[in-house]
């Protein structure tokens, strides 16, 4: 029996490389940071920060007149406490936003409507645990993937109820419910409107499903997307660890140094 002919092979996914260096002067740096500047760890306050990271990045920024922005699911206060100094930063995946200490956090009336009924008349699976942002809430399993699909019911069900309009973000081992419309992607491009970032070439490294609209968003720019890790990806270039990204700002930061020697 004669088919209908098969349609041409998928092409080969195009050969993804380590990202360039040293920095030119005219990048703006946007970096993720749990598990692209710190190694994951089983639970969000037990990552460490390794000496000599914040002056990297303190050195990398200087070098780029300021373009350096921590974009990350964080919220800003949990970013602080890793990185202090009110850096230029995405919370919350874009929710949470500041640039120049002007700081932008978007109402969050219906995560207070929630929280107090968590627990009380909505009940939380077994392994779960939340962490509430300023206007976003994270739903962990840790060491439970099996969990995975009732945290993820749960946050379909908070999301019914919600009267906000919401969105579901499934990153490692977590489920994240964020307002409508926010995304790393335009939390970049936000900050690409705005100096000193406007008219510079984006540089976004992120290891995570999350940050495949930063990938994308960086691409239109025909900017430097890396990811981090073996996954696929709209990324145009791949790091393995956060330890090669450390590695890798680290080897962009000695050009700093030397120039500012
Ligand atoms: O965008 P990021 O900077 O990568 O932040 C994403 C989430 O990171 C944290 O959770 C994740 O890292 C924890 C520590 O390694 C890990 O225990 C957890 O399983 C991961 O989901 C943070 O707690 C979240 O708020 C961020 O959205
Ligand atoms: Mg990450």
């Amino acid at each position: 029996m004669t088919g209908l002919p098969l349609p041409p092979p998928p092409p080969p996914p195009r050969p993804v490389g380590p990202p360039p260096g040293p920095a030119e002067a005219d990048w703006a740096l946007f970096l993720d940071i749990d598990g692209t500047l710190l190694d994951l760890a089983p639970r969000p306050e037990a990552v460490v920060v390794p000496p000599g990271l914040a002056p990297t990045l303190d050195s990398l920024s200087r070098h780029l007149s300021g373009a350096l922005a921590l974009v990350s699911g964080r919220s800003l206060a949990g970013i602080d406490d890793l990185f202090p100094g009110r850096r230029d930063a995405a919370g919350s995946h874009g929710a949470e936003w500041r640039h120049a200490s002007r700081v932008c956090t978007l109402p969050a009336d219906w995560l207070a409507g929630l929280l107090p009924r968590l627990g009380r008349d909505i009940a939380l699976p077994p392994g779960l645990r939340l962490e509430p942002k300023p206007c976003a809430l994270a739903l962990h399993y840790p060491r439970h993937p099996a969990a995975e699909p009732q945290a993820r019911r749960l946050a379909e069900h908070l999301a019914a109820l919600s009267p906000a309009r919401l969105r579901l973000l499934a990153g490692k081992q977590v489920i994240e419910l964020l307002p409508d419309g926010i995304d790393k992607g335009r939390a970049i491009e936000r900050f690409l409107t705005l100096p000193p970032y406007a008219g510079r070439r984006p540089v976004f490294v992120g290891d995570d499903r999350t940050d495949e609209d930063g990938f994308a968003a960086v691409n239109r720019w025909d900017g430097i997307s890396v990811k981090v890790g073996p996954e696929p990806t709209t990324a145009r270039h791949r790091l393995a660890s956060p330890a090669e990204v450390r590695h890798w700002l680290a080897a962009l930061a000695p050009s700093v140094a030397g120039e500012s020697a």
